[in-house]
């Protein structure tokens, strides 16, 4: 029976919009369709901005992950779909396939993954039989990555599973090494693309190292797919105080009057991660901190957090944006940057390996695991406002947040009764508003406030929305929203290559230079705070790191 679809299509173009697909039958992927009136398992609510929630009553959608044997795929990929599923916010009739070089047959594959899957708290007891009936619908397919014939035959149980359907939609999410991304999606999309609907490729970072093959990337993958078929993912945009920042920015009146040099003295976007890089060192150090987090995740942050209102909550607005606001920013220049890499410690008999010491590491390798940078906007909102960047590995805690520090009220009639006399420095009394990205989820702003009593002292405390103690649900994981997005087509939260452009010609002089010169990055021990040349660097700008003010921590 022919898969056809003539309709229209959305957010990429199959291959041959106009002929007709003929797909084999096969076992793989069938699933029962008699009595499916609702295209989900429940009606969900719409979750795409700006977008009609697809009708999938007549269509299916074959998900694929390329690189499924791997890390990321088994901890992070598997188990998002699983939640989408077990949440009902999949199509009626999805299939998953795995696809990589490992020999595994569908068994293996199943129980590989299972041993990922969790339910979620609100487990309403059918959490067995979810699982069971999410693993019946995942395939594994056997493949060499730049194999025509191996992804012809991940087509034909793909078709075989969108046989009953006028359509069938494919994700690919390429989960491999960089070095095939390129082979992977000439391949996958030569010899896999769907032909009655649309195909759409998430791409992993990292993309590129620099300016030069970020472009040379971008070229490759134009040869096979157009830019609304790329979904350029990057995780922290997915996270839910991330999600946060335009609803705070743009739907309250009190903070978008404040947001600017005149009331803003700095902004920081902190990144902290209490482990070394074990096991991906190989990749790491290829790349290094500043590629790993700065460069994307922590600018991205950046640009939301700075940029203007932009004309709609669609994708294209939103991005417009964020380029724009990046394009503003001065290039780093390698005196506002401070390098460290972690040395191994021994605390209470246990030995913390250097990152020298990781075997997949080159011996005396210059990479930095910690990085902290100060960036400039030259516009009319931030001119002059230092935006401190700072990333780590093996340091004290897992932490990403995000601080705005605020000026000092001017004339302020409650000077001695903050206790600076007491030691207490002006700068903590000024108002901080912290947004935790995680963990522990929470927007906090400090503020001076009296202390309840006869008499008049007045102390720094928090005004707390805590997401524990005020959501009783479970966040999603990144992953989820962004696996989710792309199934509909909503592309706001992923990266659109002019937005990539911009972020590494604001990075790749200084990356240039720093491996150039063989700049050495300055030791810490891990588990440590870091190094203290970041304390002199925020200095030079009047700036003290917030995450390190003992009343946060
Ligand atoms: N792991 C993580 O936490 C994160 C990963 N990423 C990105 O996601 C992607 C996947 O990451 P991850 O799962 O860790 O990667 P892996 O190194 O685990 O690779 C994934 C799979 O690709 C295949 N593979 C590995 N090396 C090669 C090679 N040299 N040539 C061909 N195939 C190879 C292997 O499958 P097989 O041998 O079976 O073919 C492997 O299982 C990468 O781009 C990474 O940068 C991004 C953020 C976080
Ligand atoms: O992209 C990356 O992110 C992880 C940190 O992600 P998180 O969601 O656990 O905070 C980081 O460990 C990794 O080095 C980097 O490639």
């Amino acid at each position: 029976m022919p898969c056809h679809w003539r309709g229209p299509i959305r957010g990429g173009q199959p291959q041959a919009l106009l002929g007709f697909r003929l797909c084999n039958t096969g076992a793989a992927g069938e699933h029962k369709v008699a009595g499916d009136e609702s295209p989900f398992t429940q009606p969900v609510v719409p979750l795409a901005y700006d977008l009609p929630l697809e009708d999938w009553s007549q269509s299916a959608l074959s998900i694929c992950v390329v690189g499924a044997s791997g890390d990321l795929a088994k901890k992070k990929i598997f188990p998002a779909l699983f939640a989408l599923y077990y949440d009902n916010h999949l199509p009626k009739h999805f299939t998953i396939f795995g696809y990589a070089r490992t020999k595994l047959d569908d068994a293996k594959f199943r129980e590989m993954i299972a041993g990922n899957l969790s339910c979620r708290l609100s487990d309403a007891g059918d959490c067995g039989a979810k699982m069971e009936e999410f693993l019946s619908r995942c395939h594994y397919q056997a493949g060499q990555y730049d194999s025509l014939e191996d992804y012809g035959a991940l087509d034909k149980r793909m078709c075989a599973a969108e046989k009953r359907f006028k359509r069938g939609d494919r994700v690919f999410y390429l989960s491999i090494p960089p070095n095939i991304f390129t082979t992977v999606a000439a391949s996958a999309s030569s010899a896999a693309s769907s032909k009655s609907g649309w195909t759409r490729m998430i791409v992993e970072k990292p993309f590129g190292r620099d300016l030069e093959s970020s472009r040379q990337l971008a070229t490759e993958l134009y040869k096979h797919l157009t830019e609304e078929q790329i979904y350029r993912i990057d995780h922290y945009l997915g996270k839910e105080l991330i999600e946060n920042l335009t609803v705070l920015r743009f739907a309250n009146l009190v903070f978008e009057p404040l947001w600017s040099r005149q009331y803003i003295r700095n902004v920081q976007v902190i990144f902290s991660e209490n482990f070394g890089t074990e096991g991906r060192g190989g990749y790491f150090d290829q790349y290094g901190i500043v590629r790993d987090v700065i460069q994307n995740h922590l600018l991205q942050i950046l640009a939301l957090f700075a940029m203007e209102q932009p004309a709609s909550m669609g994708a294209e607005d939103i991005r417009d944006e964020k380029v724009k606001v990046l394009r503003s920013m001065q290039t780093v220049r390698l005196e506002d940057m401070v390098l460290g890499q972690y040395r191994g410690r021994r605390v209470k008999g246990m030995s913390q390996p250097g990152y020298l010491e990781d075997p997949t590491v080159p011996p005396n390798s210059l990479t930095p695991t910690f990085a902290a940078c100060a960036v400039f906007l030259n516009n009319a909102r931030w001119d002059g406002v230092p935006f401190l960047l700072k990333a780590g590995k093996a340091l004290e805690g897992r932490m990403a947040e995000i601080r705005v520090q605020f000026r000092h009220v001017p004339g302020s009639l409650y000077r001695d009764k903050l206790g600076f006399s007491a030691g207490m420095s002006s700068e903590s009394a000024t108002n901080e508003l912290v947004i935790r990205i995680q963990p522990n989820e929470s927007i906090y702003l400090k503020i001076n406030n009296k202390v309840p009593g006869l008499g008049l002292r007045v102390e720094n405390t928090r005004l707390d929305l805590t997401y524990g103690s005020r959501y009783q649900t479970h966040l999603p994981d990144a992953y989820e929203r962004l696996i989710l997005d792309c199934v509909n087509g909503d592309r706001r939260l992923f990266i659109r290559n002019d937005e990539l452009e911009v972020a590494w010609e604001k990075f790749t002089p200084v990356l240039q230079e720093i491996e150039e010169r063989r700049v050495q990055p300055e030791q810490y021990p891990y588990g440590s705070r870091g190094p203290v040349g970041a304390h002199y660097l925020a200095a030079k700008y009047g700036v003290r790191w917030g995450d390190h003010n003992s009343d946060d921590l």
